[in-house]
């Protein structure tokens, strides 16, 4: 640079209009230029280029007339610059800058235009962006991962952890950055140095980390780019919650009645004309293959339905698999669902599995709470119930199924439809014969023989031996809303039972439980803020805190879990999980 400053400033160099040319036809910009009349008189190659016009065809005509846009001619006209103009020829994008060529006098003798071809820059901008919104979504992904995520460089310094590796650890991210990767260990080897050292993946190491000692399970993998070792990643699986997966599947199970239906048309009833229209429509669609949806509140008898289409069907010595959706964790759901075949996840049987469309087969499945099926699934099953086969999670065969699908929800699927959580084609497809079976608070006319079926279906159940409801206990019933529905009926009475003498055998009022209150909440769940600790930890006094308010929620509502769920404003399957946690999932509440 200095050295051509030097040359320029020593007088002794000038260029030829050959070396100019040269120079001119050397730049990346497209420029030409135009003597006053807006004639062409220089095109270097770039414009060439930029335009598809040849230099010697564009020499002698006038700019207006070859160049598409070209403004030359204005700014010979105006006198005044135009800078950074944007303008599209072809599929570039271009800036222009356009400026009069004046002489000593101050008279403009010309006009010259710079092209900078910014198609480049705009599809690196874009790509920019592309590699940021790129950046956010991983950084979104890794935070909110349930899997504890830790990546190390190549020195074996931490440069990344995600909020679920701080809340097993225990520890701050300014605590762990920059440190070593044994900082966390309280037993076993760092898997980041093993594979730092043996350039290997492991799987399945158990090492203890955190200062609570927290059983984990770790996979982990050389970082390598373009051939060269950059760090590691490590993923670690809290044991503990595969312990509660483990044993919200043998939950599931328990909620699953696999054999032939327990209950036909004779156990529903239905005094009131709307009941009757709606198991008139029951008997109709159990003599029919047609997919069933049964929808109503929580509590409402729509398992008690499912139970009797199948024991009316063809199907009814075959198999009747109840699965409730909502209970069994989102991650297990396809493969209980879909089985899978050997190998095909970490922990899956090495024969494989059979899965519930399967077991079903020749029989009769129903899918409870199906409007907790997430989209993911809806796919698929929307595609069992078009092609009536199935294929295992990790298989290519497809098994074909004979089976009749039952679907019962509390949610109204149309409004799930429009909300965009449930997609609309499978709606149509399991809404072949819709049955709704309204609450009880609008068929206050069934309480009367209800309360009298549910009384002998509890003496069976409890071996006693009461008569009737006395008119004034009836009356009470008669007064309540009932958000549980039958379900809320069937507890209320048999804890009025419970709180009958064997020598009594008229139900009065005063065996009733209260009702506005919460039918018979647990006297333990009215006072869920116990001040005294009992030199217990504060987890386990926010978890008896959390017991309480749910298993009282749940009460208050009448066991309407989907009512109760919409109280604590937290998802039905959450509420199932901590049910099942806090062992309520049996009990009335
Ligand atoms: N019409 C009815 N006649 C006799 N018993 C009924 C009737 N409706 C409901 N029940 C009884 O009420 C209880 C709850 O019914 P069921 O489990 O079928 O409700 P559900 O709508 O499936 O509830 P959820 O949506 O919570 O699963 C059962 O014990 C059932 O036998």
């Amino acid at each position: 640079m200095v050295k051509v400053r030097k040359l320029i400033t020593s007088n002794d160099w000038s260029i030829s209009s050959r070396e100019m040319q040269d120079i001119l036809n050397s730049t990346h910009d497209a420029i030409i230029a135009v003597n006053k009349k807006g004639i062409i008189i220089l095109f270097n190659t770039a414009a060439e280029r930029l335009l598809g016009i040849a230099a010697w065809k564009a020499y002698g005509e006038y700019a207006r007339d070859i160049i598409p846009g070209s403004r030359l001619h204005c700014v010979l006209e105006s006198g005044r610059p135009e800078l950074n103009q944007r303008q599209e020829i072809g599929d570039a994008c271009i800036l222009t800058n356009r400026v009069p060529v004046r002489d000593e006098d101050n008279g403009i003798v010309g006009a010259v235009a710079v092209f900078r071809d910014m198609t480049e820059i705009r599809q690196l901008a874009e790509e920019m962006t592309c590699i940021k919104e790129m950046k956010k979504l991983l950084e979104a992904i890794i935070n909110t991962s349930q899997d504890v995520i830790s990546v190390v460089d190549d020195q074996g310094k931490i440069i990344l952890v995600n909020p679920a590796y701080t809340r097993l650890i225990g520890m701050r991210k300014d605590e762990v950055m920059g440190q070593p990767p044994t900082i966390d260990i309280r037993q076993g080897e760092s898997v980041h140095l093993r594979v730092m050292q043996s350039m290997e993946a492991v799987r399945g190491v158990p090492l203890k980390v955190g200062p609570a000692s927290r059983e984990v399970i770790i996979n982990a993998a050389p970082l390598i780019v373009d051939g060269r070792l950059r760090g590691s990643v490590a993923m670690a699986h809290d044991i503990a919650e595969y312990k509660f997966l483990s044993a919200g599947l043998n939950s599931a199970h328990c909620l699953m009645n696999q054999g032939p239906a327990r209950y036909t048309f004779n156990d529903i009833v239905a005094s009131g004309s709307v009941m009757r229209a709606a198991v008139e429509n029951a008997c109709r669609a159990a003599l029919t293959p047609a997919t069933v949806l049964l929808a109503g509140e929580s509590g409402t008898g729509k398992e008690l339905f499912a139970h009797a289409i199948h024991s009316a069907s063809p199907r009814q010595y075959r198999r009747f698999i109840r699965v409730n959706c909502a209970a069994i964790p989102e991650t297990l759901l396809e493969s209980e669902l879909f089985g899978y075949e050997a190998g095909a996840f970490s922990g899956a049987l090495k024969s494989g599995k059979k899965g519930l469309f399967e077991e079903a087969d020749g029989g009769t499945l129903f899918l409870d709470e199906i409007g907790e099926i997430p989209p993911s699934l809806q796919v698929k099953l929307l595609r069992v119930l078009q092609e009536r086969e199935i294929t295992r999670v990790g298989g290519v065969r497809a098994f074909a199924l004979d089976l009749r699908i039952i679907a019962a929800t509390n949610k109204n699927l149309e409004e799930e439809v429009r909300k965009g959580n449930f997609r609309k084609d499978l709606f149509y497809r399991i809404s072949v014969l819709p049955i709704t079976i309204p609450p009880l608070r609008q068929r206050r006319g069934d309480l009367p023989e209800l309360s009298r079926h549910l009384l002998s279906k509890l003496n069976r159940e409890y071996g006693r031996s009461v008569q009737g409801i006395a008119d004034e206990a009836a009356a009470v019933l008669a007064a309540y809303n009932w958000p549980g529905n039958v379900r809320e009926l069937e507890n209320v009475l048999g804890r009025a039972l419970i709180n009958m003498q064997f020598n009594e055998y008229t139900m009065l009022a005063a065996h009733l439980p209260p009702l506005a209150t919460g039918a018979g909440v647990p006297a333990e769940c009215k006072n869920p803020a116990d001040g005294s600790a009992d030199g217990r930890t504060l987890a386990e006094i926010l978890a008896e805190a959390e017991r309480r308010a749910i298993a009282g929620v749940v009460a208050r509502y009448g066991g309407n879990r989907a009512e109760a769920a919409r109280h604590l404003n937290i998802s039905l399957r959450s509420l199932y999980y901590k049910l099942e946690k806090y062992g309520l999932s049996g009990s009335p509440v």
